[in-house]
């Protein structure tokens, strides 16, 4: 913490504990510790927020083209649900296959397993559950090993000095920050040459590189559509990614939390992302979106991806699509887990937002921001419970 006149001390950062560690020496009915009080009782009158109509996207009906199967008009509809999505939410969900009757063909299930991965190579996100259900896993294995072993994975280089990269909690910048009810292991995920495997747990090597391949794939097909929606070019987001487009994964765990109406898992924030793809904990909620001043819960399902969209889409948008200020509670009873990734343009790159969608009608609403000093800059925001892309604002 910066200090003025002589009483300038220069004291190390010290490592806190993890959250998990916390919540498992307190007995139930216990208080949380001052630092992770973000909010009084009484300050939400929306804590039992109402469930948010996030909508859910096919992404097969998207995608298709052919009018033979009057694919265009339905194309044509669904393409109209996302553009009202993006503008509203910035938030959308997509199942994993076409339909539910997938699930119930009578078939024995290597020639189901077949028969549905194929249907999902054309409709919707279509990643295998059974890799879902193994990222979760080897998640949840992780968080529950010693904590010898996950420290072997710590984000404290020589113990005090915090790099974004591994296990543990956020830069604490100084001594009044409000603290969340989380722990996280953050890993560069692409690009694939610059992981940093050391730091990547066995239980999860595997199943991590295959999830990020898959959300990748979905990324891809999602993106040109996107561009399509604001009239530019297919490729326009993608090749505003870069070649040197950098993405992470983040593997949150809340551990049940004795003072849910004090503490936050995720303070409130908007992702510095381009865009993320989230798989949520479907057996407990925690997730929550605000719009218009009021929070709302965000459903999960099983298997299915929530898609949120991040500030660098907001700003290469000019507004048109939102990049929606969300945040985590706590649950008294029940752990929680979520595996993100964050997709982000090249850190040496520039934003701004698209030349086509600027005329003397429509002035651009955000500067021309460094993408690498705009991420830096989320993180000195969130600690102090601002947004940063306020600072981006004309
Ligand atoms: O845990 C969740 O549901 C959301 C996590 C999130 O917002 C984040 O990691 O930025
Ligand atoms: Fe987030």
């Amino acid at each position: 913490m910066e200090r003025t006149g002589e009483e300038k001390v220069h004291h190390r950062p010290v490592p806190l504990p993890p959250v998990q560690e916390l919540a498992a020496a307190k007995g139930a009915g216990d208080d949380v510790p001052a630092r992770y009080v973000a909010r009084r009782a009484h300050d939400d009158p929306d804590a039992t927020a109402a469930a948010a109509p996030v909508p859910v996207i096919d992404l097969g009906c998207l995608c298709q083209t052919t009018a033979a199967s009057g694919g265009e008009e339905s194309a044509a509809g669904e393409a109209a649900r996302l553009r009202s999505a993006l503008q509203s939410w910035g938030l959308f969900l997509v199942r994993a296959y076409a339909h539910r009757q997938h699930y119930r063909t009578p078939l024995y299930s290597g020639a189901r397993r077949q028969i549905t991965h194929a249907m999902s190579q054309v409709t919707n996100h279509g990643i295998e559950a059974s890799l879902m259900d193994a990222v979760m896993e080897a998640s949840r294995e992780f968080f529950r090993q010693p904590l010898e072993e996950k420290r072997k994975h710590t984000n404290l280089v020589d113990g005090e000095h915090f790099q974004l990269e591994g296990y543990g909690n956020d830069r604490v910048a100084s001594e009044d920050q409000v603290l969340d009810w989380c722990d996280r292991l953050y890993l560069k995920v692409e690009p694939q040459e610059e992981r940093n495997l050391a730091l990547w747990p066995t239980c999860l090597r595997d199943v991590l590189h295959e999830f990020t391949k898959e959300c990748t794939r979905v990324k891809d097909r999602l993106l040109p559509e996107m561009a399509k929606l604001l009239e530019l070019d297919d490729d326009y987001f993608v090749n505003q990614l870069g070649d040197k487009a950098d993405t992470h994964a983040r593997f949150n765990y809340y551990p049940p939390c004795p003072r849910p109406d004090l503490a936050f898992g995720l303070k409130p924030h908007s992702d510095a992302t381009f865009i993320s793809l989230l798989m949520v904990d479907n057996s407990v909620g925690g997730l929550q979106v605000l719009r218009d001043g009021v929070w709302y819960d965000v459903p999960a399902r099983l298997h299915t991806l929530l898609i949120n969209l991040g500030d660098q889409m907001e700003i290469m948008s000019n507004g048109i699509f939102k990049s929606p200020v969300h945040r985590v509670v706590t649950n008294a009873e029940k752990e929680r887990l979520s595996v993100v990734l964050f997709y982000s343009v090249d850190p040496e790159r520039e934003i701004q937002p698209a030349g086509k969608l600027i005329d003397e009608n429509h002035p651009p609403l955000y500067k021309k921001v460094k993408v690498k000093e705009y991420v830096a800059g989320l993180y000195e925001h969130f600690s102090q419970g601002k947004m940063v892309i306020e600072t981006a604002k004309i």
